[in-house]
């Protein structure tokens, strides 16, 4: 009988726990919620119009009041070297064309996308200044990319640190699109990634891009990424791209 009751009790207190646990936890989120509601940059209020479809006509490449002066510094000084024809602007109609291209191909049993179907690429369904600002910048003569970065506060992960997997992002989407660029349509195979610094909300970094390798449809390429002064070295990367064989999926 006694064993039976401090069974039950035990029981009772175990889901007592777990309830106050769980209410703790919910209230825990809605606090959270509360406080990015507050917050004026939070887009939740206003997601409809914050979604950049596949026809937006604006170059989000080019600066715009939430970059820094080290951003917009090293922006012109990639203009300035593309006057010689070495380095190429990307602008975002180059890369929305590309991803045109790519909803149009038909592999591995995905059906092409319709028109306006989805929403622009991850980087770019961000509002002005909270996530992925950047401009690319290519040198086909020398293989080679380059991506200026800045990340905003939805970008986050420890705090007031750039989250992991928004800088693999970035480093990723900047060399597909020199994997691409170099011998057409790619998908990552793999991306080894080695961070060595944490880089802080808001700073401005450097990302870049070189294709090593290539052996028939595989791009190895490698990558880095450091401080706009050139003196830290936040993260490094290896990687290995495979072109798309698009007559084996399309049968
Ligand atoms: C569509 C792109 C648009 C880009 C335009 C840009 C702008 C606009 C869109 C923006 C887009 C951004 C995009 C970001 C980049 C992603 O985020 S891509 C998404 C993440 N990646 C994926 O989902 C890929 C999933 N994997 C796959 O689909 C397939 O495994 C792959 C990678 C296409 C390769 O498959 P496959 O064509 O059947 O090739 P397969 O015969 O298996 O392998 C070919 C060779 O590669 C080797 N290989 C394959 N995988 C591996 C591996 N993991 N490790 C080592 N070797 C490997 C094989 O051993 C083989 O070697 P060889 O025997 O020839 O020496």
């Amino acid at each position: 009988m006694r064993e039976g009751l401090r069974a039950t009790l035990a029981v009772s207190a175990g889901f007592w726990c777990a309830l106050g646990e769980m209410l703790r936890s919910c209230a825990a989120r809605l606090r959270m919620l509360g406080a990015l509601r507050k917050d004026e940059h939070w887009p939740a209020r206003n997601l409809g119009p914050a979604l950049r479809w596949f026809s937006s006509e604006k170059d989000f490449c080019l600066p715009n009041p939430s970059w820094s002066e080290d951003l917009r510094h090293l922006f012109h000084q990639f203009m300035k070297k593309c006057e010689d024809g070495s380095w190429t602007y990307i602008s975002e109609k180059e890369m929305l064309d590309l991803q045109k291209k790519a909803s149009e191909l038909s592999f591995q049993n995905v059906k092409p996308m319709k028109k306006k179907q989805f929403p622009s690429t991850l980087t770019r369904n961000f509002q002005e200044g909270l996530g992925f600002e950047y401009a690319m910048f290519y040198n086909k003569d020398e293989r080679r990319i380059v991506c200026l970065f800045q990340g905003g506060p939805l970008l986050q992960g420890f705090p007031g640190l750039l989250h992991g997997g928004a800088i693999v992002t970035m480093v990723d989407y900047s060399i597909s699109i020199l994997s691409t660029k170099t011998i057409g349509f790619t998908m990552t195979a793999y991306i080894n990634i080695t961070y060595k610094r944490p880089i802080p909300i808001g700073s401005v970094v450097v990302i870049n891009g070189q294709v090593d390798k290539i052996e028939e449809r595989k791009v190895f390429l490698s990558s880095s990424v450091h401080s706009a002064d050139e003196k830290t070295l936040y993260s490094e990367a290896t990687s290995l791209f495979v072109q798309l064989n698009l007559e084996k999926s399309e049968t």
